[in-house]
């Protein structure tokens, strides 16, 4: 049968990344997506602004809910200091088999552990399983219909302090509305929008930046 686009995209990345070197995976992956087909990575322009967020903020314990191939997760990762980790949370099974290897490929493991589970699942669990009291930084990127729901959640577990550091992909397409709408009205300071576009396309996208004020 024919292959899947997550296995497409593997598959470039064992072809033309070299082992060890993210930036070449993350290349590899954006010029196949940009020339050959499309795919849901955050891409190389928001990739940037992620890049610079998370460099400015240097966190030591890092969530992100939807891997989806390993992209974000990879280009998160090569920019954590030694000792910092990042949890990545994942749904889908085939998803979650491809991520595993690209961040194999990248010699990654060390930072890096994938939870495959819904969301709602794991986030009750972060304390308990992985000795984690707060998350310094959590990347959104998963289905847009949990954004909201998993935010009030980690609330709810304690997970997010003062000055914790969320950023949603996708807050424009496909959209977010009643995430966006929470996070401009709710107590905190400091929620802005970086203005993008969508990956490899012209369509508008962005990426909203919150700074968590528990008031
Ligand atoms: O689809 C699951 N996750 C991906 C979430 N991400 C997206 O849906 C997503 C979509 C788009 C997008 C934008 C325009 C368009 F025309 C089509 C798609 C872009 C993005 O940057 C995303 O991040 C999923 C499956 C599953 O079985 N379980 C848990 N999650
Ligand atoms: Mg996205």
């Amino acid at each position: 049968t024919r292959s899947t686009r997550p296995q497409r995209l593997l598959k470039v990345v064992q072809k033309h990344a070299t082992r060890g070197d993210p930036q070449s995976v993350i290349s590899a992956i954006d010029h196949f997506c940009r020339r050959s087909e499309w795919a849901m990575n955050i891409g190389d322009e928001k990739g940037s602004i992620l890049d610079s967020v998370v460099s400015e903020l240097n966190p030591e314990k890092v969530l992100e809910l939807g891997t989806y191939c390993g992209y974000s997760t990879v280009r998160i990762a090569r920019l954590l200091p030694p000792g910092a980790r990042l949890i990545t949370l994942e749904f889908n099974a085939d998803y979650a088999a491809i991520a595993r290897q690209v961040i194999a490929w990248v010699g990654l493991e060390d930072k890096v552990q994938l939870v495959e589970s819904a969301s709602e699942d794991w986030i009750p669990r972060m304390t308990e399983h992985f000795g984690i009291e707060t998350f310094d930084f959590v990347f959104l990127d998963h289905w847009k219909d949990r954004y909201l729901p998993d935010t009030k959640l980690m609330e709810g577990c304690g997970l997010l302090r003062k000055g914790t550091v969320l950023l949603a992909d996708n807050v424009i397409c496909p959209g977010v509305p009643d995430y966006l709408e929470y996070v401009r009205n709710s107590l905190s300071y400091k929620s802005c929008y970086f203005k993008s576009h969508l990956e490899y396309s012209k369509a508008e996208d962005g990426l909203e930046k919150k700074s968590v004020f528990l008031g």
